[in-house]
């Protein structure tokens, strides 16, 4: 059997409390988590409890206090060089036209202008952006960006795809547009996805398996569900399948006390 392509064993992230100065803050421990290669797995959890601490790590931009990474078995030393990253943050240069910013990933990579530019040009396509290569970020729409942004990940040809919250400012319609355009492109290309989101609807609808993790401090997986909901799927159109619900009623039953937990800590750090 191949090696998983990211591998998360035994992991803590510990930090200088933000909240309390001089103490320490552990936001996870104990996490095991991996995603077989061509697999989308969503890790959902209350808010704060450490998802996106976790897809740093995966991504190599944090290392962890404790616990081993590997990717494609190999010991992650630096950054997760076969991952491509997209956050919820506006990723584009705002001084570059979006084919600019599709191709400079592969500039920096020393890809000859020429076959940068037609690679660029034809991610821009793919993703609905044809006849849009020479506009500035301001001159797009929040989704025309966010499709420009998946052109400038997926033109690098990633192994891994990591995701933290990516449709999270859209607005719904042009959010299922995105989830139903992501799922097309993975399905083609069935690369590895760890994809972070609140939305349980959308983890449960995009993904192969959905991960809960605990509230935190000191977070970890508290339970993890196959979606066993045939592909292709249409996320607008699955969430009114009785499997779906099924699902749903599940892993709320999982996450609801945690939610809950995560919302009195909230509540408590603001009084
Ligand atoms: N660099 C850091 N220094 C101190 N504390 C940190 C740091 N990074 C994360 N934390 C803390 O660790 C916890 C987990 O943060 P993280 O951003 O991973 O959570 P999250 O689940 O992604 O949150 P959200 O759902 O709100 O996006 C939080 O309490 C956060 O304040």
């Amino acid at each position: 059997m191949s090696a998983p392509a990211i591998e998360l064993k035994g992991i803590a992230c510990t930090f200088v409390s933000k909240d309390q100065p001089g103490q320490r803050y552990t936001a996870v421990s104990d996490v095991d988590l991996t995603v077989g290669a061509g697999e989308f797995v969503s890790v959902v959890g209350p808010t704060g409890c450490g998802k996106s601490t976790l897809l740093n790590v995966a991504a190599g931009l944090l290392s962890p206090s404790k616990g081993s990474v590997k990717i494609f078995g190999e010991p992650l030393a630096g950054i997760n060089s076969r991952a491509g990253y997209m956050f919820q943050a506006e990723s584009l240069m705002p001084w570059r036209t979006a084919l600019d910013n599709v191709m400079a990933g592969l500039q920096f990579r020393g890809v000859p202008e020429r076959e940068a530019r037609t690679q660029a040009e034809d991610w821009l396509r793919r993703v609905g952006l044809g006849g849009f290569g020479d506009r500035y970020p301001h001159q797009m729409s929040g989704g025309m960006r966010k499709r420009a942004s998946l052109a400038q990940t997926l033109v690098m040809d990633p192994d891994i795809i990591l995701m933290d919250e990516p449709f999270s400012a859209l607005d719904i319609q042009t959010r299922q547009l995105m989830e139903n355009e992501v799922l097309d492109l993975w399905q083609s290309k069935k690369k590895a996805v760890l994809f972070i989101t609140h939305d349980l609807d959308e983890a449960i609808a995009m993904s192969d398996r959905v991960v809960i993790l605990s509230a935190g401090p000191a977070s970890h997986p508290i339970g993890e569900f196959t979606i066993d909901i045939e592909r292709p799927r249409d996320v607008a159109e699955v969430k009114t399948t009785p499997r779906f619900l099924e699902l749903h009623a599940a892993i709320w039953g999982v996450l609801r006390e945690e939610v809950l937990k995560g919302y009195q800590q909230q509540l408590q750090k603001a009084a």
